[in-house]
């Protein structure tokens, strides 16, 4: 037990007041008033930092800049917390077939980078990616889910083939730096996204939602998954789906400690956490 505490980072105390408040009440309710603990299925994100666009776009570049950070680094662990993530929420025996939408920016990178891994992980995803970006770390990611056999289509589906041929969506359209309505050139398939059935999993922002207002106009795109990154976005607070996970786990704790970020605790190894 004291080893497991360990690897979670709390003191036996701690667990023995979070999971019997009856035995010191007063003692569980102070430790939940003062630090966040793991209990094992959700953290307490009364303090969590919701990040309006501003905030989101100078974290990101940071993170960059001070840091040193390359994209391809915080790309490649965005999309492997997704893919985490989509691997707690949905079992590849359920879920196996994946259509994965992938936009012109950053966040189409960590969808192209998510696939990779959900195809290592048992499932099989198809890409549809309508504009890719002529940028090599794109193009790299690219070719790197082509020798992995990971099939694309150059069509979006209509939501009654979609339903048929996939278990599962997505969305890795937009993120922070979308700005609403959407352009003509991806309406097929943030249509698909507000029709379809299917459950779907979006990565940092539900697609077609204002990064700090949430859902606009007609975009009304539900997704039963988010998965915030790095630190969630204002329109999180609007989100109603069943699983609100956080991936990202490379922010400095300096750069946490000066936006104030106020991060759950990841238990153990996680490369996510529940919210
Ligand atoms: N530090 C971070 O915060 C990290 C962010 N990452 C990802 O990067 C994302 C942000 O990436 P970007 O800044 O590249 O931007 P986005 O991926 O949010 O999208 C920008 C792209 O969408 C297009 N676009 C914007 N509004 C549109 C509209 N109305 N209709 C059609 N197209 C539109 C823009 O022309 C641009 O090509 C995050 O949401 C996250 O997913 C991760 O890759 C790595 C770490
Ligand atoms: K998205």
């Amino acid at each position: 037990m004291s080893l497991i505490c360990r690897q979670l980072g709390v003191s036996l105390r701690a667990i023995t007041c979070i999971t019997h408040p009856l035995v010191w009440p007063e003692k569980a309710k102070k430790l939940r008033e003062n630090k966040r603990f793991y209990t094992g299925n959700k953290m307490d994100s009364k303090d969590l930092k919701y990040l309006n666009q501003k905030e989101a776009i100078d974290v990101d570049q940071e993170l960059f800049t001070e840091y040193k950070f390359s994209v391809d680094q915080l790309m490649e662990l965005a999309g492997l917390s997704c893919a985490h993530a989509v691997a707690k929420c949905f079992a590849a025996v359920k879920h196996p077939r994946i259509l994965v939408c992938c936009g012109p920016g950053n966040n189409g990178g960590d969808g192209l980078v998510a696939a990779r891994h959900l195809s290592l992980m048992g499932y099989t995803p198809t890409i549809y990616y309508p504009k890719p970006t002529p940028k090599p770390l794109f193009e790299s990611l690219s070719h790197q889910c082509r020798l992995m056999e990971i099939p694309s289509v150059a069509e979006c589906p209509s939501v009654a083939s979609a339903s048929c041929s996939y278990d599962l969506i997505l969305d890795a359209l937009f993120g922070f730096s979308f700005k609403p309505p959407v352009r003509a050139d991806f309406a097929a398939v943030v249509e698909l996204l507000q029709q379809t059935k299917l459950p779907i999993a979006s990565v940092d922002i539900p697609s077609g939602w204002d990064v700090e207002k949430g859902k606009v106009g007609e975009c009304d795109v539900e997704p039963s998954l988010l998965i915030s990154l790095t630190a969630p976005k204002l329109c999180a607070r609007q989100f109603r789906g069943e699983h609100h996970y956080l991936g990202g786990r490379f922010v400095p704790p300096a750069l946490q400690r000066k936006y104030e970020l106020n991060l759950p605790v990841y238990p153990g190894n996680e490369l996510c956490v529940k919210l």
